[in-house]
């Protein structure tokens, strides 16, 4: 029986079915959920509770999916009803990330956001953008030459500058660049107020009422502050490009391509759609990018044999050049690499939390209305099952596809992009990037331990910080050209640029 009650929600008649299995929460409605590295801890979970953990926090359930499985089930066969996301008081309402398309509720007004992205970053077609990622990638290459141990920050600059060409059309400064910093400076708040229920606020949005001056209300007080980095981040790069358009000095971009068929009055989108998608653009695609591509810093330095083995690839394959994109399918083991670089510690290890839009039914429990959906990446891309030996870094699993798929292990490690109708729509470019920069910097340079100042060998520790984004913590390395030989093909491209 199937009815609509008065409040908008429909009763499909699963009161009776019990909820999945979970940690009872106290009668104040206080579970003890992990702090840190949640991933882990859902992942043990699975043996007590199973595949899916229902957890109730204030008055909020909360669903995570621990296999691919069920999370196919969920976020890609009932798409229509888990494609939203939950309401974040914190980031969005006080913090003033509504701008972030990622972060919108499923909709006609997130459709028209998400299909002017795709409009720029067609799905599996980004050939336009392979001339940037290149000249970029090369540009990468001559910043670790001259300071290689800048590493981290040659990592950041690399993904700003694609990224930010393609949408404004904005040439990043070589030191430090104006826009990057504004924007770091507002991608902390995202990073430390991110996973849902970091503030009380998030599970008891009453809260957000309280006055600022409040004793109790500092993080309202953290939230203006932090609302300003925001609103500059969507509104100064998208005046910027007004103005020279005004001056007829803007470079071809997304915004300024959008913002001419404004003017021209022809099948245009509001202003407000083409500020977000531009700045959402660099909020999602930057930091995930630096994550993968630290990943590989580290497990280059950590894994000598692996580097060797893609060095002979590249060596065999191009004899002497730097890649191209032509190269792509001659350099298998190069491709494969990228795809366990996702696997092994995925940038997003709890994925984004998608949302139960309505009552459901699944596996003979009641999933409510309401539910935040959080699925457990890490977990789905370390089944043992599914990734033998999940804890090794070892790209060769990714080799040969065909066997993999006879025996039915080691499928591509998609869901490191997420799920269904809101998996990332950055993937193909974000793949292209992260493939033409670990071949190029393998091309020309060896990445070893480094020495501290009594030539003691530095030990790098596999460590990543916990946040919904989670990078790789610092450590350092040792990056040197291959040979003099690579050292002169590395200054030739100051040539070219
Ligand atoms: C290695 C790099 C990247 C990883 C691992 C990654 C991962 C993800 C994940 C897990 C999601 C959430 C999917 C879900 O809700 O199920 C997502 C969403 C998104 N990503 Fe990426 N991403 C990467 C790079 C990029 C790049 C380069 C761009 C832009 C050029 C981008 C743009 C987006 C956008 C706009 C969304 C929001 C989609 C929506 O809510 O409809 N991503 N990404």
């Amino acid at each position: 029986t199937l009815f609509i009650c008065r409040c908008g929600s429909t009763n499909k008649g699963y009161n009776h079915l019990p909820l999945p299995p979970g940690p009872k929460a106290s009668w104040l409605g206080k579970v003890s959920l992990p702090q840190k590295y949640q991933w882990r801890t859902y992942a043990r979970w699975k043996e007590i509770y199973g595949d899916i953990i229902y957890i109730y926090v204030f008055g909020n359930p909360i669903l995570v999916l621990n296999t691919a499985k069920a999370a196919t089930d969920l976020l890609e066969k009932r798409g229509s009803n888990y494609s939203s996301r939950p309401i974040r008081t914190m980031v969005v309402e006080l913090i003033g990330w509504d701008w972030l398309f990622s972060s919108m509720s499923y909709g006609s007004r997130w459709k028209r956001h998400r299909n002017l992205f795709h409009t720029y970053f067609r799905p599996n077609d980004t050939t336009v953008y392979h001339p940037l990622q290149v000249k970029e990638a090369q540009t990468l290459l001559r910043n670790l030459l001259h300071k290689p141990e800048d590493f981290r920050y040659h990592c950041r600059r690399v993904a700003a500058a694609m990224i930010l060409n393609v949408t404004y059309g904005h040439q990043v400064a070589e030191g430090g660049d104006d826009y990057v910093a504004l924007a770091d400076r507002a991608m902390s708040s995202l990073a430390t107020a991110g996973i849902y229920g970091t503030y009380l606020v998030d599970y008891l949005p009453v809260l957000k009422h309280v006055p600022v001056w409040f004793p109790f209300a500092s993080f309202k007080r953290q939230a203006f502050e932090w609302r300003k980095f925001t609103r500059e981040m969507v509104n100064k790069p998208f005046n910027m490009i007004k103005e020279q358009m005004r001056q007829g000095s803007a470079a071809p971009c997304l915004v300024a391509h959008e913002l001419e068929k404004c003017a021209s009055g022809f099948d245009f989108e509001d202003e407000d759609i083409i500020k977000n998608v531009a700045a959402t653009s660099y909020a999602a695609g930057s930091d995930t990018f630096v994550s993968a591509v630290l990943s590989f810093f580290l497990v280059a330095t950590l894994y000598p044999d692996i580097q060797c083995q893609a060095q002979q690839e590249l060596d065999s394959t191009l004899a002497g050049r730097l890649p191209d994109f032509g190269d792509k399918s001659q350099l298998p083991f190069i491709e494969s690499l990228c795809y366990e670089l996702l696997r092994w510690n995925p940038v997003t290890p709890m994925g984004l939390a998608h949302y139960a839009s309505d009552d459901d039914e699944y596996q003979g429990y009641r999933i409510p209305k309401g539910t935040t959906i959080l699925p457990n990446v890490w977990a789905i891309l370390h089944d043992p099952e599914v990734y033998p030996d999940p804890m090794a870094f070892n790209p060769r699993r990714f080799v040969d596809r065909k066997y993999n798929a006879s025996v039915g292990i080691n499928p591509m490690p998609e869901p490191a992009f997420g799920f269904g109708r809101r998996m990332c729509p950055g993937r193909w470019f974000a793949f292209d990037a992260m493939w033409i920069v670990v071949a190029s910097i393998l091309t020309v340079y060896d990445i070893s331990k480094a020495v501290d100042e009594n030539g003691q060998t530095i030990e790098p520790k596999v460590e990543y910080t916990s946040h919904l984004l989670s990078h790789p913590k610092p450590f350092k390395c040792r990056v040197a050209p291959r040979s003099p030989k690579a050292r002169s093909l590395i200054q030739q491209t100051a040539f070219l640029a």
